[in-house]
C-alpha cells in the first residue's frame, strides 16, 4: 500500500473514530484508512505546542526509531503525515487497550499472566537493545495490550539509539567523561532491565516497589533497594524480582535469562 511505497499520506485518507487515548501534546483516535478499511490509530501531536516544548528532535528520534522496529511486542508504526498545523502518527490499533487501565481495574495480575508479560517484554527490550535502541521509559502506561494478551511497548518518546557518535558535540570532549560514562551505553541498556523489576513487581503485588509519600523518600528507597514483599508473592518470584533490582548495572540479570528462571519457566509451562 502507500506506506511500502512510502507515497504520501494526508487525513483525507481515514476515517477518524472514538478517541482511545491522550497524552501531553495530543491525543490517539481510532481510525479507518478508506481504501483498505484497515484499521489504525491516529496520533494527533500540535505542532505549535511540541515547539513551545522543544521536543520536536524527541518526536523526530520517536518516529526514525518506531517506524523501523519490527517486533510483534512492539507496537508498529506504518508513517506518518503532517499539515500546517498538527503531526499525525499512523499507529498499531491495540484491541486490549492501555494496560495500566487493566491493572488498576484488576488489582494485580496472576503469576501466568506477569511470567507471559515479563518474558514478552524481555525479548522485545532485547531486540531493541540488539538495534541500539534503549527506551528507557517501561511504564505500565506506555504499554498496550493487543490480542491473546499481547504486550505491546507503544511510547518511544524517550528511547535513544545507543551509542551515538554525537556525545562528545553534546558534552563537549570525552576527554574529561569518568570511565563508566563513556561506557554509558552499557549501563544505559540496563537500564530497562531495571524497569522490568520494577514492572514484575507492580503486575503481582499491585503498586510499584519504592511507592513513598514524596520523591525524596521514593529516592531514599531506591537507593537503598528497600525492597519488601507482601507474603503473597512466591520466593521464586520475589528471588527474579532481586535480581533485576541490583543497584550495580553490571550485575543486573541480563535480558536473555529472564525467559529462563525457574518462576517464569513454571509459570509459561502450566
Ligand atoms: C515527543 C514527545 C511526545 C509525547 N507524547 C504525546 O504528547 C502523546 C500524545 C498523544 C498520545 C500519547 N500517549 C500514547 O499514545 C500512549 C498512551 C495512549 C494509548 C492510546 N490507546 C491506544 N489504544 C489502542 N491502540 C493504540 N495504538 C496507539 N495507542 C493506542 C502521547
Amino acid at each position: 500500500d502507500k506506506a511500502a511505497r512510502g507515497q504520501r499520506w494526508c487525513l483525507d485518507d481515514f476515517e477518524i473514530g472514538k478517541p482511545l487515548g491522550k497524552g501531553k501534546f495530543g491525543s490517539v483516535y481510532l481510525a479507518r484508512e478508506k481504501k483498505s478499511k484497515y484499521i489504525v490509530a491516529l496520533k494527533v501531536l500540535d505542532k505549535s505546542q511540541l515547539v513551545r516544548a522543544n521536543v520536536e528532535h524527541q518526536l523526530r528520534r520517536e518516529i526514525e526509531i518506531q517506524s523501523h522496529l519490527r517486533h510483534p511486542n512492539i507496537l508498529r508504526m506504518y508513517g506518518y503525515f503532517y499539515d500546517s498545523k498538527r503531526i499525525y502518527l499512523i499507529l498499531e490499533f491495540s484491541p486490549g487497550g492501555e494496560l495500566y487501565k487493566q491493572l488498576t481495574k484488576k488489582g494485580k495480575f496472576s503469576e501466568r499472566l506477569s511470567a507471559k508479560f515479563i518474558s514478552d517484554l524481555a525479548f522485545a527490550l532485547d531486540y531493541c537493545h540488539s538495534k541500539h535502541v534503549i527506551h528507557r521509559d517501561i511504564k505500565p502506561e506506555n504499554l498496550l495490550v493487543g490480542v491473546n494478551d499481547d504486550i505491546k511497548i507503544a511510547d518511544f518518546g524517550w528511547s535513544v539509539h545507543a551509542p551515538t557518535s554525537r556525545r562528545n558535540t553534546l558534552c563537549g570532549t570525552l576527554d574529561y567523561l569518568a570511565p563508566e560514562m563513556v561506557e554509558g551505553r552499557e549501563h544505559d541498556k540496563q537500564i530497562d532491565v531495571w524497569s522490568l523489576g520494577v514492572l514484575l513487581y507492580e503486575f503481582l503485588v499491585g503498586n510499584p516497589p519504592f511507592e513513598a509519600e514524596n520523591h525524596s523518600a521514593t529516592y531514599r528507597r531506591i537507593s537503598r533497594i528497600d525492597l519488601r514483599f507482601p507474603r503473597h508473592v512466591p520466593t521464586d518470584a520475589q528471588d527474579l524480582i532481586r535480581r533485576l533490582l541490583v543497584k550495580d548495572p553490571t550485575k543486573r540479570m541480563s535480558l536473555e535469562e529472564v525467559p529462563r528462571h525457574p518462576w517464569v519457566v513454571r509459570n509459561l509451562s502450566s
